[in-house]
């Protein structure tokens, strides 16, 4: 088994990709576009997860994968293998350095013709945005030992679109790691500020409290005072004097 060459890919590339750039050729690996259609599976936040599906893109237009997320993408070009090759698919590498991982991948049937779908997943901590017609995924070519084959893929109508029947398989949200991280780090601080909120009006419930038993306390005091005093009998004013003369006298007499 031999790898082809980007010699080889460019000499055949007609019957091998449809539409074919020559300038996709990266020594020897043919990169494929994002196509028109995707899925990404919905986050905790996506309002009705069980209604989103796949979705299409005009061209330039992006979506993103976010972190934990499972997704298909489509690809712009229609792939033909010949029956006497097997090709083998990736991502490129600057894509997989964000986290991207291809879920599905390694191989394409000798035979098989139509648009690849890439299963992928975002390992990584930041959503990854794909644009169509972006260059993203990797295809090699290689020759199997025999130049015809009984195994080859039946001939059939290439692969265009996604495949729904497989797409009801997995649709629905992920509980991804990332999503689950941040519901903890979300309750979190919504239990430390209820808990701020409930200190703050303990501290008002003492304070007020305190006030109240110092004027309860104050209160009763008075009351003590003024219930267990002895009572004050008024001295009239004649009598008063009579008792303050004698000291003027001892004052004037010293004199
Ligand atoms: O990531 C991938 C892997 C494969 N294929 C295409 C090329 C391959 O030739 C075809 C079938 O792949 P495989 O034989 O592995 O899948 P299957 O589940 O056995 O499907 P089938 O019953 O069509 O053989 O699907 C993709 O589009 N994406």
């Amino acid at each position: 088994m031999a790898f082809w060459s980007g010699e080889t890919l460019k000499e055949r590339l007609s019957e091998l990709v449809n539409p074919a750039d020559p300038e996709c050729i990266d020594c020897a690996a043919y990169t494929l576009k994002v196509g028109p259609e995707y899925y990404v599976t919905p986050t905790d936040r996506t309002p009705d997860p069980k209604s989103v599906s796949l979705k299409t893109l005009q061209l330039g237009e992006a979506f993103a994968i976010p972190p934990g997320q499972f997704a298909w993408v489509l690809t712009h070009e229609v792939v033909t293998v010949p029956k006497n090759a097997l090709a083998f698919i990736s991502i490129r590498a600057r894509i997989k350095w964000k986290g991207l991982i291809n879920v599905s991948g390694f191989h394409v049937d000798p035979g098989f013709s139509g648009r690849l779908t890439f299963s992928v997943f975002n390992a990584g901590p930041v959503p990854i945005h794909l644009r169509h017609n972006d260059p993203t995924f990797l295809i090699w070519f290689a020759d199997i030992d025999r130049a015809e084959t009984d195994y080859a893929k039946a001939a059939k109508a290439p692969v265009t679109q996604l495949d729904l029947t497989a797409l009801n398989q997995v649709a629905g949200e992920v509980y991804s790691l990332q999503g689950l991280a941040d519901r903890i780090r979300s309750t979190e601080k919504d239990l430390s500020s209820r808990i701020t909120a409930l200190e703050r009006a303990n501290g008002v419930f003492a304070v007020a409290a305190g006030v109240v038993l110092a004027l309860a306390a104050g209160l009763a005091v008075q009351w003590i005072v003024r219930e267990f005093s002895p009572p004050i009998i008024p001295v009239p004013t004649s009598a008063r004097a009579a008792l303050l003369a004698p000291l003027f006298s001892v004052q004037g007499g010293e004199q």
